[in-house]
């Protein structure tokens, strides 16, 4: 039995210890809080059958019963043979930004000899925005001087250092470096940039690092196959900068995947952010950060038993670490906790990468390249909420508010189908809403295209057609502050919440505690902002257990009664 290796679904497993260190003995194991299960890597046993250790029945005091699969030998080859993968592990800009830190991940990889990854990468450090600058620069700097846009001499240097640094065939990247000189030049004759030659143009950077990266394995005596993921399955919708993936992605890119590795096993390399659009086959991208979603894509596609994304934080954590520092690593979340927080502007993860993961049930561990023996961020579908009471502040800023009451009397039918759907036709999409009898608050989405605010055309436009059914206040430089947590404590959130913010003699605007179980929406000024995510940090995370404060039953007279009174 001590050669199984186990997976369990917790941030234990990432001892890579034969039997992870939270277990007491082959048939019953002691887990840590909140793990989840877990399944053994490796099937053992010759013969006619085979074995593997699995979750069994719970047991008190977070122990588990193992529990044995068995299968039949043969069936066994079958699907080992299908299986080739064992997870993907993504890593983004940050983890990828130099020649040494690429280095590192390949060295990284090659200290997980039980996996068999398929690696995602996103393009090298800011190299997304240089190419954005750049084309922006090239609509109106005139042909000669296209050469000379300073981003492209940027792009250029690294790339080509980097070849040099780790020693590997420069030919892997000056083509492609020419094309794109020649693309910017073709840009500055037509004198504008479309959104369709924007994804082909930032598309360059994910194929320019997977090719170096890919190199990199086979110099180092990996064997490795590059992919672009626009050839070999990934069909999005044509919404080009953010395109959507389509279904008929899943099994094709797991037939590629799989038929490659079958003719001739290597570990994939695959192209982060990009696709095919299914109507004009040209290539697509799926909005900024979209490599986590590439990532998860996979997992999904491949029934793959984890999803690593590498990223520059010791996970996801209790705030944005650039707003205050003193945030700290989240343990455990759950999907739905990842994407409210991801969609509310916590940049660590894409707002859609979830969807693929939950879909396919496949956990999603969040971890740091630069610091990898920190257990990071494990996202799973469900976890133990009993305790949770907030679990991450996020702010999303420069938000336009708006205030639409309608010019009728009250009650007056279909009065919000009309709101919406004048923001459906202009394809303005609507974070935070509040609704009375007669009037409607809510919140534009500011990210619409390229994390380019709402231009303000697009806004006297919105304007203009609602006045035509209400009276309409408009207010700009407003932020969402968002508290995610556990719902069930609302109380208890809230309670907190306004006391820090009456402190501080901060007015919240408009407050949407909505459908979602897990996401608490505060507006507040821009300006004010930042001050209270890190007045909200501090009374949360760094002011005592707040699950010391929920209603505990007290067996005896049954009654249930509060545990202690929230300070003041
Ligand atoms: N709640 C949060 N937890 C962790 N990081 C966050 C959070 N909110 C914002 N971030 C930012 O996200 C960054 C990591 O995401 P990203 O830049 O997309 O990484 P990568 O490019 O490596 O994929 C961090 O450096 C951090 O500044
Ligand atoms: N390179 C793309 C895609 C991406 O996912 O990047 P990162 O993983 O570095 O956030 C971007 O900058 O948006």
């Amino acid at each position: 039995m001590a050669a199984a290796r186990i997976r369990c679904h917790c941030n234990a497993s990432f001892t890579r210890s034969p039997l992870p260190h939270h277990h007491r003995n082959s048939s019953t194991l002691q887990f840590s809080p909140n793990c989840v299960g877990f399944t053994a890597l490796k099937w053992i046993g010759d013969g006619s059958s085979c074995k593997r250790m699995v979750s069994g029945p719970s047991l008190k005091g977070g122990t588990v019963r193992a529990a044995w699969e068995e299968k039949n030998t043969d069936a066994i080859k079958e699907t080992e043979e299908e299986k080739r993968f064992t997870c993907v592990m993504k890593f983004g800009g940050s983890s990828v930004a130099t020649a040494e830190r690429m280095r590192e991940v390949a060295d990284l990889v090659l200290t997980f000899p039980e996996e068999s990854p398929v690696i995602v990468l996103s393009a090298m450090g800011k190299t997304t925005n240089n190419l954005l600058l750049a084309g922006e620069k090239a609509v109106s700097c005139g042909v000669s001087n296209a050469s000379e846009i300073e981003e492209l001499s940027i792009i250029k240097d690294l790339h080509l250092r980097t070849v040099k640094e780790l020693e590997i065939d420069p030919s892997v990247v000056s083509s492609f470096l020419e094309e794109l000189e020649q693309l910017l030049k073709g840009i500055a004759m037509m004198k504008e940039l479309t959104l369709r030659t924007r994804d082909y143009l930032v598309s360059f950077g994910e194929c320019l690092s997977t090719r170096i990266f890919a190199a990199y394995l086979n110099k180092i005596g990996v064997k490795a196959r590059q992919y672009d993921a626009f050839e070999i399955g990934f069909i999005t919708t044509d919404d080009f900068t953010n395109g959507d993936i389509l279904e008929a992605t899943y099994p094709a890119v797991a037939k590629r995947l799989y038929d490659d590795w079958m003719h001739d096993p290597a570990v994939p390399v695959v192209t982060g952010f990009l696709g095919k659009g299914w109507k004009t086959c040209a290539v697509t991208t799926l909005g900024r950060g979209g490599s986590d979603l590439t990532a998860t894509t996979i997992g999904k596609a491949l029934g793959l038993q984890e999803i690593q994304v590498w990223k520059d934080v010791d996970g996801v954590l209790t705030c944005d670490p650039t707003i205050y520092k003193r945030a700290t690593p989240v343990p455990y979340l759950t999907f739905d906790e990842a994407a409210e927080l991801a969609y509310f502007g916590a940049q660590v993860l894409h707002p859609q990468s979830m969807r693929p993961a939950r879909e396919g049930g496949i956990p999603v561990r969040v971890k740091n390249s630069y610091n990898p023996k920190a257990p990071g961020t494990i996202i799973t579908k469900t976890r133990d909420m009993t305790k949770t009471v907030l679990t991450s502040i996020v702010l999303k800023r420069n938000v336009t508010m708006l205030d639409i009451a309608s010019t009728r009397m009250l009650g007056q039918v279909g009065f919000l189908a009309k709101v919406f759907s004048i923001f459906e036709d202009l394809e303005i999409s609507v974070d935070v809403v509040a609704t009375s009898e007669v009037s409607i608050s809510l919140t534009l989405d500011p990210s619409k295209l390229w994390s380019r605010e709402l231009i303000q055309q697009e806004l006297d436009h919105v304007v203009e057609e609602l006045e035509k059914i209400a009276v309409v206040n408009l207010a700009k430089g407003r932020a969402i502050i968002s508290l995610i947590g556990n719902v069930q404590h609302s109380s208890l959130i809230l309670e907190r919440a306004f006391h820090v913010l009456w402190t501080k003699g901060i007015n919240v605007q408009m407050i949407s505690q909505g459908a979602s179980k897990v996401n608490i929406s505060l507006i507040v000024n821009d300006a004010e902002a930042e001050g209270c995510v890190e007045a909200l940090h501090k009374s949360f995370f760094e002011s005592g257990d707040l699950s010391e404060l929920l209603i505990q039953p007290i067996f005896g007279n049954g009654s249930p009664v509060r545990a202690m009174q929230v300070e003041n």
